[in-house]
């Protein structure tokens, strides 16, 4: 069910000091006009609002709450028990008097924090009770420095809470809601019956800032916290949360806790008329009629026995047993109430009921009396300035004086009714206009603000990126960098090593060229050396170290595969060329000797000078019997050279001694030696007998032991070992 199909009002209560809240749910308005009605007009009749009761609930409710929150043993407040209790007893005496005193002490830094809290919690209690609310000027100071002084626990809870209070009282709301959420988060949590007082009075604070859900929430948990309280919840809680019901139009909790209130309310409250009336509406909500009737009737009889009962009860009534077809019996009800609005001066209420009233006649077809009973609405809510309800007021009335023929009277009407709706679409629509253009300019600044920050954003985003990129590029030009100039130093670094290793390279090359070449000098040298060692350097024959050394070590396979002849020559009388010639000449006649042996000498054939003017040639696989040919070829080749000296013809004669030699003996050095001396015996002889000949001994045995010893030539030819043989001129 929505909040415009409500039937009635709620009870007649009215508040004097705290704001009311709209039937729409809006925050709290200052001001005591009547409240617009829920329900349609047709059937709404001084409808009270139940936020004129809750509001009233409200109040109490806070009144009630510094009571509980003081009570309980208080070991700080012991020390100055006397001085408190002296100060309550004053307060509550005489307020007035006792206000001044009481600012002394909570304001005076040379008592205690706890002492000065304490006292201020007492004043604000007593100022209540003497609705004294205006001691903001002493209490708002006192206040804000204990709560900076003293340190979080039970007494400053008690103090955020009294504080609370205070500017519940003033409508200040906000800051209420604040102290108590301060006061409950310092309560220590074992107290249930504060705790539940603190959420009650937070449930006031915020019904009172329109936060309804939150403020219904509340209660109910304090209501919860209660119930677990020896004393139960208290009336005002139960009333609260029945009219917050109502105002959310949960009817069946609304029916629940307003019932819950009206057994802890007793039958002379003034409040209970309210209760009743909240009672019908619910049930009313809840299509039971009938039980609806009977509370407002038993409303009405509360009413009654104490001096008068609410008008809108009365009114709801008529209401109620107008819509079960009851139509007289609604009118006495009607008229009833707008007896008591009229006792009371409330003109706003009476002008609902005359229309309601106005609207029954029109049923019953007693049009005439029906346009009485509207005109005096009209004139009612003309005196109470309440336009909107007005305005709702002509079609019911316009219709009526059509049916009744008095068109001027309509038309009149209408015109009215023009005007004020002009006048009030007038204001509405600038309202609206003002709204539209507050909101489309709240919208175009949103979205000026978010395109704003969107532009920032993004321009935060491109310049991160750019940032990242330059970033990016500068570490790439870096590395780039670092790797050039690294490249550039190794290809520098490889090039000198190059350069370097070309250049060792070609020291040592040239080193290598220059061993390479010593090597050579020296192999040349050394084979110089070597054939030096070996050659007579005047004959370029070899010489005697060159024989020992082919007997060593490398004799020809000529010399060694047969038996040799060994051929020693001497040069004749040779000193006298040296003494005639001169040395030189003697040199030149030795070469030149030289030279005609080779020419004499076979390819295998050894030529050496033995010494001096003395020659040895070895014959390979030649025999004795051969000899005579080769002495003699050599000797006529001798005589037939001729050894030109100084224009001078020079003719020269050899000598010739011949042996045998086996060179493929166990001993070819001892073979030859042996071959060697027999040959220089028979050099002798070939001297001896007249030169420019040969002589030689053969070999008859092969016994070398024949031949050791001192070699006696002629012994041994004597014994046959040696047979003579000679060159024949
Ligand atoms: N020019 C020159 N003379 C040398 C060389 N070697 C030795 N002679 C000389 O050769 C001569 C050898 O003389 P002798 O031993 O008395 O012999 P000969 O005069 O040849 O007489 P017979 O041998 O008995 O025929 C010496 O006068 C040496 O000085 C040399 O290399 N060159």
């Amino acid at each position: 069910m929505t909040k415009s199909a409500s039937k009635v009002r709620c009870s007649p209560v009215r508040v004097d000091s705290v704001p009311c809240t709209s039937n729409d749910a809006k925050p709290p308005r200052a001001n005591g006009d009547l409240p617009v009605a829920k329900l349609p007009e047709p059937a709404a009749m001084n409808f009270l609002p139940v936020v004129t009761a809750l509001l009233l609930f409200l109040v109490q409710t806070v009144a009630a709450a510094p009571q509980s929150g003081q009570s309980g043993p208080d070991a700080a407040a012991d020390e100055h028990a006397a001085t408190l209790g002296a100060l309550a007893e004053s307060l509550d005496s005489d307020f007035e008097a006792a206000l001044p005193r009481a600012a002394e002490l909570f304001a005076d830094p040379e008592q205690t924090p706890e002492l000065r809290a304490r006292a201020l919690i007492e004043t604000i209690a007593a100022a209540h009770a003497a609705s004294r609310l205006d001691i903001e000027d002493q209490a708002g100071p006192a206040y804000q420095e204990l709560a900076d002084t003293l340190s979080a626990g039970e007494l400053r809870s008690k103090l955020h809470r009294a504080y609370g209070n205070l500017n519940l009282w003033r409508g200040r709301f906000d800051v209420a809601e604040s102290l108590f959420r301060r006061a409950a988060a310092e309560h220590r949590e074992d107290d249930t019956a504060v705790q539940a007082d603190l959420k009650n009075s937070l449930g006031v604070a915020l019904a009172q800032q329109g936060k309804l859900d939150e403020a219904l929430g509340t209660m109910l948990a304090a209501f919860r916290l209660f119930e677990q309280t020896e004393a139960g919840p208290s009336a005002n809680l139960l009333r609260n949360i029945g009219g917050l019901s109502i105002y959310l139009e949960d009817w069946d909790q609304a029916v629940e806790f307003t019932r819950l209130a009206l057994d802890k309310t007793a039958p002379d409250d003034p409040q209970i008329t309210g209760l009743y009336s909240n009672l019908a509406a619910a049930l009313i909500e809840q299509d039971q009629p009938e039980e609806a009737t009977e509370v407002l009737e038993t409303a009405i009889a509360i009413g009654e026995a104490q001096g008068r009962p609410s008008a809108a009860v009365v009114s709801n009534l008529g209401y109620v047993v107008r819509e079960q077809g009851r139509l007289e019996e609604a009118l006495t009800h009607f008229r009833r109430a707008v007896a008591i609005d009229r006792a009371e001066g409330d003109t706003g209420s009476m002008a609902i009921t005359l229309k309601n009233m106005g609207e029954t006649l029109i049923q019953l077809g007693r049009r005439e009396e029906a346009d009485t009973v509207l005109q005096e609405s009209m004139a009612a809510y003309r005196q109470a300035d309440i336009k909107p309800k007005r305005l709702e007021l002509y079609p019911v009335l316009v219709e009526n004086l059509e049916q009744l023929g008095r068109y001027p009277e309509a038309l009149a009407m209408m015109r009215e009714y023009r005007e004020l709706s002009e006048e009030i679409a007038s204001a509405d629509a600038q309202a609206r206009v003002a709204e539209l253009q507050g909101a489309f300019d709240l919208e175009r600044k949103e979205r000026e603000l978010a395109e704003s920050e969107r532009e920032r954003l993004a321009s935060e985003t491109r310049l991160a990126s750019i940032e990242a990129a330059q970033t990016r590029q500068q570490h790439l030009r870096t590395l780039l960098t670092t790797g050039v100039v690294a490249l550039a130093l190794i290809l520098l670094l490889l090039l000198r090593l190059l350069q370097l290793r070309t250049r060792a390279n070609r020291l040592l090359a040239e080193k290598n060229a220059e061993i390479d070449q010593q090597h050579r000098a020296l192999e040349e040298s050394h084979i110089q050396l070597q054939r030096h060692s070996i050659e007579d350097e005047l004959t370029s024959l070899g010489n005697r170290r060159f024989v020992r050394q082919l007997l060593v070590s490398a004799l020809p396979d000529a010399l060694v595969d047969s038996p040799a002849l060994l051929v020693l020559i001497d040069l004749d009388r040779f000193k006298g060329i040296n003494d005639t010639f001169g040395h030189p000449v003697g040199d030149r006649v030795l070469a030149r000797f030289a030279e005609t042996l080779r020419q004499v000498a076979g390819p295998d054939d050894i030529l050496a000078r033995w010494g001096g003017e003395e020659f040895l040639w070895l014959i390979p696989a030649a025999r004795m019997t051969e000899a005579a040919d080769r002495c003699r070829n050599l000797a006529d080749r001798v005589r037939a050279t001729e050894f030109m000296t100084g224009g001078r013809s020079l003719s020269i004669t050899c000598s010739m001694g011949v042996a045998p030699v086996d060179l493929d003996a166990d001993d070819p050095q001892a073979a030859f030696d042996l071959a060697l001396k027999i040959a220089d015996a028979a050099l002798y002889e070939a001297k001896d007998s007249g030169r420019n000949g040969w002589a030689g001994f053969e070999r008859r045995v092969d016994d070398p032991k024949i031949f050791e010893g001192s070699l006696d030539i002629e012994a041994l030819v004597a014994r046959g070992a040696l047979a003579r043989r000679r060159l024949e001129h």
